[in-house]
């Protein structure tokens, strides 16, 4: 039965004899995440348990996030600090970022942005997942819950689907594993987000098809400068070189 379903811990919960679980923070399709104080550090940190119902795919998944914080040191991507293996349950503990993530901001808390706002946040994600890049890495999975604000500054989480450029898929990937290692994958990702973004402040009114069958361009009253650079970051049209080139691109946009 526990194998099927996955009850998270009850805070209290003692884990590795130095991590007290306060509270579930996150519950992922692939992990459960625990806002937990260390006894050692006394500080408190993000300890992500891999999903039993999941398999072996959720600790494939923990281990490959565990192996690429390890490698990736950035101040605004959670810092590596241990893992774990106890009762058959895989863990990876990082450090706690405090703030909300995008999702948050726009589902729960109502907040809207308009074009300026989106600009100037795509930018902030460019300015982290052009490092990335340039160390080798593509993200895979840039979007709205893995993207978080402290104190107005951006922070990227969940790197689990993260792969080396060019790295040929694992054996065992499952369908969400799909996107392509390269780096348009993520521009692409970050045109779905930006339009998360933009409807953010959209009203439907009486043009807007009551089917659902308009498209974004119909829909978002944009300006052609935003519309040209979601379109290129979705590959409509001619895509950008590089991120590095995306970002070059959207700076100077935003500038004028
Ligand atoms: N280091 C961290 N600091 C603070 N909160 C975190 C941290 N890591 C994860 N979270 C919270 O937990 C949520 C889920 O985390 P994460 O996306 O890493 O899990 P997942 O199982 O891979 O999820 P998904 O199904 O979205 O891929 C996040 O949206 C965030 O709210």
């Amino acid at each position: 039965m526990r194998a099927w379903r996955d009850y998270p811990a009850e805070p209290r919960t003692q884990l590795a004899s130095r991590y007290t679980v306060l509270k579930l923070i996150g519950e992922g399709s692939y992990g459960l995440i625990y806002l937990c104080e260390d006894a050692i550090s006394g500080d408190f940190v993000a300890v992500k348990q891999a999903r039993c119902s999941k398999g072996r795919f959720a600790r494939q998944l923990l281990d490959r996030e565990t192996h690429i914080l390890k490698s990736l040191k950035h101040t605004q991507f959670p810092a590596y600090l241990n893992h774990f293996t106890e009762k058959l349950h895989s863990y990876l503990v990082m450090s706690y970022l405090s703030g909300d993530t995008l999702e948050d901001l726009i589902f729960e808390q109502g907040k809207t942005y308009n074009e300026r706002q989106c600009l100037s946040v795509t930018i902030q994600l460019l300015e982290l997942v052009v490092p990335l890049h340039q160390q080798g890495w593509v993200h895979l999975d840039l979007r709205i819950p893995n993207v978080l604000f402290q104190k107005n500054k951006l922070y990227l989480i969940d790197f689990g689907l993260a792969r080396r450029i060019g790295e040929a898929p694992c054996p065992s990937s499952s369908a969400e594993d799909h996107k392509p290692p390269e780096e348009q994958s993520d521009l692409e990702d970050i045109g779905h987000f930006m339009l998360f973004m933009l409807y953010s402040s959209f009203t439907p009114d009486v043009n807007t098809a009551a089917d659902g069958t308009a498209s974004w361009q119909e829909e978002l009253n944009l300006s052609l400068k935003i519309k040209h650079i979601i379109e290129r970051l979705l590959a409509v049209t001619t895509p950008y070189a590089s991120s590095a080139h995306a970002l070059e691109e959207i700076r100077a946009s935003h500038n004028v």
